[in-house]
C-alpha cells in the first residue's frame, strides 16, 4: 500500500534518505525543510505549518533536531527548543489532525554504563544536553495524546553529509595515521538502512491499528564497535592505508560526556514490524558507493 507521509528534516542525513527510500518504495512524501517549517518557531506558527498539510496524512516522521553534540552544552536553549519544545508542540497538533507521529531519537539517552544492549525499557540517564533534550523530546511526544513510535538509533553516517565516516576520509586526504577513541562502544547505521526501517514502522502504524505504540530501537546489526574500529573498517573499505591510533576517551577532551557502552537492543523493533535490520558493514559498503556515485 502506498503511503501519504510528511517528513520533516528533508536536508538531514536521515531526511535525504527517506525522500530517496521512500520513492524506492511507492510512498508519497512531503517534505519540509526549515524554511517551511522552523522547530524554534512559535507554538501558533508550527500549528498552522501542520494544519496547512493535506489531509488524512497517514502519518508523520520527525526527523530534523539540533544534533551538536558538543555544541549542545553551551547552547543549551536552543538544544531544548529544536530537541524538545518543538516536538512537543508538533506531537500536539499531530493529535489534534489524527495524524501518527514517528519521532527520532538516539542512544545518548542512555549513561553508557551498561554492558549488554539497552532494551526500549531500560532506565534512561543522558549524560549531556543533547540527550537530555533529545529525552524530553521523547516524552513530550509520547504524552501528546498522539499516536506515536519513538524510534531510538545510533550512530548515523552515510556517504554524502558530515558525519563520522565522511570526517575519517576528510582527515585520511592530508594525514597517514588518525587518533580515535576505542573506549566508546555502539552500532553504526547507515541512514538508507534506517530510512527503509523507518519506513517499515510507518507502514505497521498506518495498517496494523493494533500495533503497539512506545519505543523501539532500530541500529545495523552485525558486531559491537568502537570508534576506533568502525574508523579501520572505513580505511579497510576504502583501501587507505591509514593507521588509527587507538586512544582512550581522556585523550580526546569534548565538551560533551559520550557514553562508554551504548549498543541498542533491536529485537522489539525486528519482532514487531517483521524486519530483519542489515548489519552496518553492508551499509558502510552502501555509503562507500553512494560517495563514489556522488562524486
Ligand atoms: N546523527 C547521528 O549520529 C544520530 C542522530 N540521531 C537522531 O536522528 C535524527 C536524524 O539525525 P540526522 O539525520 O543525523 O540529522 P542531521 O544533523 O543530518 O540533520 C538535522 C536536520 O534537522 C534540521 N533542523 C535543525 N534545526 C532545525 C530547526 N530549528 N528547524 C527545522 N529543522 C531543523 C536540519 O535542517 P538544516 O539543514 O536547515 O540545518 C536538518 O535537516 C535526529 O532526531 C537525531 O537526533 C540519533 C542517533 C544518531
Ligand atoms: C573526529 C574524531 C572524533 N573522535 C571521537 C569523538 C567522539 O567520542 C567519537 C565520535 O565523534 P563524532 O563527533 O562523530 O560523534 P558524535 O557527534 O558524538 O556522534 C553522535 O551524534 C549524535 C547526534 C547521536 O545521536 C549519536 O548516536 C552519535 O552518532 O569519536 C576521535 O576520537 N578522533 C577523531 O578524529
Ligand atoms: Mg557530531
Amino acid at each position: 500500500m502506498s503511503l501519504r507521509l510528511a517528513v520533516i528534516g528533508k536536508t538531514g542525513q536521515l531526511g535525504q534518505a527517506l525522500l530517496r527510500e521512500g520513492e524506492a518504495l511507492g510512498h508519497q512524501i512531503i517534505a519540509l525543510d526549515r524554511e517551511a517549517l522552523d522547530l524554534r518557531s512559535s507554538p501558533k506558527d508550527i500549528e498552522a505549518a501542520i494544519t496547512a498539510l493535506p489531509s488524512g496524512l497517514d502519518g508523520l516522521i520527525l526527523a530534523a533536531a539540533y544534533t551538536d553534540v558538543d555544541g549542545a552544552e553551551s547552547n543549551a536553549d536552543l538544544a531544548y527548543a529544536v530537541n524538545s519544545t518543538g516536538p512537543s508542540v508538533i506531537a500536539k497538533a499531530c493529535a489534534q489532525h489524527d495524524i501518527p507521529i514517528i519521532h527520532i531519537s538516539t542512544d545518548y539517552v542512555f549513561d553508557g554504563e551498561a554492558d549488554q544492549p539497552y532494551t526500549p525499557d531500560n532506565d534512561t540517564d543522558p549524560l549531556g544536553v543533547y540527550g537530555a533534550s533529545k529525552l524530553d523530546g521523547e516524552l513530550a511526544v509520547l504524552s501528546s495524546g498522539a499516536r506515536a513510535l519513538i524510534l531510538r538509533t545510533s550512530w548515523i553516517f552515510d556517504g554524502i553529509n558530515k558525519n563520522f565516516l565522511t570526517t575519517m576520509l576528510k582527515l585520511s586526504d592530508t594525514r597517514d595515521e588518525v587518533s580515535v577513541v576505542d573506549d566508546q562502544i555502539g552500532r553504526p547505521t547507515y541512514a538508507g538502512h534506517l530510512a527503509h526501517a523507518v519506513l517499515k514502522a510507518a507502514e505497521g502504524l498506518a495498517e496494523e491499528p493494533d500495533i503497539e505504540t512506545g519505543v523501539y530501537h532500530i541500529t545495523g546489526s552485525g558486531e559491537e564497535v568502537s570508534w576506533a574500529g568502525f574508523a579501520k573498517a572505513i580505511f579497510k573499505s576504502e583501501g587507505r592505508d591509514v593507521y588509527v591510533d587507538e586512544i582512550p576517551t581522556s585523550d580526546y577532551p569534548t565538551d560533551a560526556e559520550r557514553p562508554q557502552y551504548s549498543v541498542l537492543d533491536t529485537e522489539r523493533f525486528e519482532r514487531t514490524f517483521r524486519h530483519p535490520l542489515p548489519e552496518w558493514q553492508a551499509g558502510l559498503r552502501a555509503a562507500l558507493d553512494e560517495r563514489d556515485e556522488n562524486g
